[in-house]
């Protein structure tokens, strides 16, 4: 599948079909690689396989991972009506009901990203991070020789109670009103690492925030999210395995538009 696009994006360069080469479509991300690597003068000769490896790589590290998270940030809200009518209120007070939100108003939505730090506490899509200890240590009382695997549990951190209070309630408003609302998601608190932390944290934490804070919200903005016929019905919030802690049952839902949805989308 990779080679086929990056076979049509050589196309696109030779028949200079995109911006810089005519001027008609913006070069995408992987035209850019491919220009590196036609460029003799690089300081560093980009192969085939790095292309496609660092393809891959996006692919791998920053689909699931996003889509995860708004998946549980949409059961948490199912869950919890009062914070969806919240976060509702803040929506149609600063973006109306004649648009659809866009990634520029996030920055004026303070609950909504309140909401998803509390999802990516809960839910981290990396619940597990991984070192290696470069040299022995001490540290707690525990010998750490050099070149040990460490397993680092986001998870176990995101639920502790020495550090949250009432740990395993989804509560959004932690993050707003008292000391917590400092706390940031890009690993210079260690009780909360959603994205790791360091040289090795995500290098997609920018784009993930920007996806899954406006895709939630869009769906917030422009749905009712009903569950059977039971008003009162909860989603069954059980974790499946895998490295990027899935839901074990998918979230099925029936989505209600609650705007007049083809005139803000024409
Ligand atoms: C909500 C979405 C996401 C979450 C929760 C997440 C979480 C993480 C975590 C916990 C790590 C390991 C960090 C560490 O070891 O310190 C990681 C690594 C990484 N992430 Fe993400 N990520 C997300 C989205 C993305 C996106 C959208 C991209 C890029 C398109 C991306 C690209 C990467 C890459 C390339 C690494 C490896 C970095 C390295 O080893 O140097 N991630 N991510």
């Amino acid at each position: 599948m990779i080679e086929k696009i990056i076979k049509e994006h050589e196309e696109d360069k030779k028949s200079m079909r995109c911006d810089g080469y005519l001027g008609r479509e913006a070069k995408d991300v992987l035209h850019k690689l491919l220009d590196i690597s036609d460029d003799n003068d690089a300081p560093i000769k980009l192969t085939r396989e790095h292309i496609k490896a660092f393809i891959l790589d996006l692919l791998v590290a920053g689909t699931h991972t996003s889509a995860i998270t708004v998946e549980w940030a949409l059961a948490q809200l199912i869950n919890n009506q009062d914070v969806l009518e919240k976060a509702r209120e803040e929506i149609d007070k600063i973006v109306g009901k004649r648009r659809l939100v866009e990634e520029s108003d996030i920055p004026n939505l303070p609950y909504l990203r309140a909401i998803v730090k509390e999802t990516l506490r809960l839910h981290p899509a990396g619940p597990v991070i991984i070192r290696e200890s470069a040299e022995d240590y001490t540290i707690g009382g525990y010998h750490i020789p050099a070149k040990t695997r460490l397993f680092v549990n986001v998870w176990a951190i995101g639920r502790d109670p020495q550090h949250w209070e009432n740990p395993f309630e989804f509560d959004p408003d932690r993050f707003i009103d008292n000391r917590l609302s400092k706390l940031d998601v890009r690993g210079q608190h260690f009780h909360f690492l959603p994205f790791g932390s360091g040289r090795r944290g995500c290098t997609g934490t920018t784009l993930a925030l920007q996806v899954v804070q406006t895709t939630l919200a869009m769906l917030i903005q422009c749905f009712d999210f009903k569950i059977g016929d039971d008003t009162n019905a909860k989603v069954d919030m059980k974790e499946g395995e895998g490295v990027t802690l899935p839901r074990a049952h998918p979230l099925n839902f029936t989505p209600i538009p609650r705007l007049d949805l083809l005139p803000i989308l024409n």
